[in-house]
């Protein structure tokens, strides 16, 4: 399977910067990543080029063999990709199970007004290419909430253009004074009601009914959610890499290497920070981190899907995030929950009957309430008769929420 991520929106938003973040990023977790420039214009880049529309045509070229000014040198340079748009498409193929990163060019009208990336998206997917969009917008000019409202629209309209999923990023958060963060962070969640306040402040009542309109829109198709993305902060790049994965369902296909009974998103997760699958502790590891997401701990056998919704958002992160709680384990509860998962396992393979899944519900309870697990605790209540839980613990569970419940 092959991947890749256009990475597109308004000029000097930020995209070869992007690139070029993301490129090193995959270096240092040894993803094989490519950087493709799809735009005609670009002048340099701070990392290798793989394939460069440029050797197909360059503006430059255009502007002087056609006597062009810039902008008809454009045009003429993407109707040239058009009608070579097979050529081009040949060079992406030569990536066997690789990552393609595509810088493509500031002017989104191209796109929204040619077809060329729907073609183009068209024949990458003819390849055999998993495909995501990935837009961003500067939080620069995020600062008022008209500006806002017209950014989040361009990006709605190269969503419904290219229908893909989609991404969007708001890029350079490093230059938003601290003063302006919550707004800009309001932004990202695309709260409406806060957006709606400021808008209306000074419009009339003919303005506000299109702002509402507007809110609702937004609000309704629930498409505007942006990522922040500060390209020297490692976290939420991190975070970004995880969620445009996701989108795309990087890895899904893979066939599991040394660890056969390993979920290949644990591998992943453990891959993003570095642990190599080589590792042998990657099993332990993965193992309890499925004991601590509370998702599939305690089913045999169950085909419950891991919860794909985005990682949250590093303004909203607080102590009892899934991703992070592993971390917050003691060495010893560690222990506990590695040796209760293998136990599990070992009982998947010798066939589960309700009794040992009885007996190993009753344990995972004992252990919510030894180590304080408000959140097992109650995901256990909630799912009691799905796991077979004894009456008996189930009691004890409730009796310790009720005992630990805050006010
Ligand atoms: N401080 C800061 N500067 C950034 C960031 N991302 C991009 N920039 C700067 O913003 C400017 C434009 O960035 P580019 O990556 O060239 O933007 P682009 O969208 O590729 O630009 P075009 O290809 O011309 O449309 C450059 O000066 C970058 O150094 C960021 O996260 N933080």
């Amino acid at each position: 399977m092959r991947y890749a991520q256009l990475v597109v929106g308004p000029a000097g938003s930020g995209k070869s910067t992007y690139c070029s973040t993301i490129y090193s990023h995959c270096q240092n977790i040894k993803r094989p990543c490519h950087v493709v420039n799809l735009d005609p214009a670009a002048e340099h880049f701070d990392y290798d080029v793989a394939v460069d529309v440029r050797e197909l045509i360059s503006v430059d070229d255009a502007a002087e063999y056609m006597n062009l000014g810039p902008n008809g040198a454009l045009i003429f340079c993407m109707e040239y990709i058009l009608k070579n748009l097979e050529d081009f498409g040949e060079k992406l193929g030569d990536f066997e199970d690789d990552y393609l990163l595509i810088d493509c060019p500031g002017q989104i009208e191209l796109y929204t007004h040619m077809p060329l990336m729907t073609r183009l998206t068209n024949h990458l997917q003819t390849l055999g290419f998993r495909l995501v969009v990935v837009y961003l917008l500067d939080s620069q000019f995020m600062c008022d909430p008209a500006k806002f409202f017209s950014g989040a629209i361009a990006a709605l309209s190269a969503m419904l253009q290219l229908e893909l999923p989609h991404v969007n990023v708001m890029s350079k958060m490093d230059l938003v004074p601290k003063e302006v963060r919550p707004l800009i962070e309001s932004y990202m969640n695309a709260d409406t009601h806060v957006l709606l306040d400021e808008l209306n402040r000074t419009a009339d009542d003919k303005r506000r009914r299109l702002n509402l309109r507007l809110a609702e829109l937004i609000e309704e198709f629930g498409l505007l959610q942006f990522y922040p993305l500060d390209k020297d902060d490692e976290e939420m790049i991190t975070d970004l890499v995880l969620h445009v994965d996701m989108c795309l369902q990087y890895g899904e296909h893979e066939e599991p290497r040394d660890v056969d009974r390993m979920d290949m998103a644990d591998m992943h997760w453990w891959r993003e920070r570095g642990v190599s699958d080589e590792d042998e502790d990657v099993e332990l590891l993965s193992a309890a981190r499925v004991l601590t997401q509370r998702r599939t701990w305690f089913g045999f056998g169950q085909t419950q899907e891991y919860d794909t919704s985005p990682p949250k958002p590093w303004y909203q992160r607080h102590a009892r995030d899934d991703t992070d709680e592993f971390d917050r384990f003691s060495t010893e509860e560690r222990k506990e929950r590695i040796a209760l998962r293998r136990e599990m396992m070992d009982l998947q393979e010798d066939g589960a009957d309700s009794t040992n899944l009885e007996a190993y519900a009753a344990k995972v309870a004992d252990l919510c309430i030894k180590y304080n697990d408000r959140l097992g605790a109650a995901a256990l209540v909630d799912n009691s008769d799905f796991v077979q839980l004894p009456e008996v613990n189930k009691a004890a569970l409730e009796e310790f929420l009720e005992k630990t419940k805050f006010d």
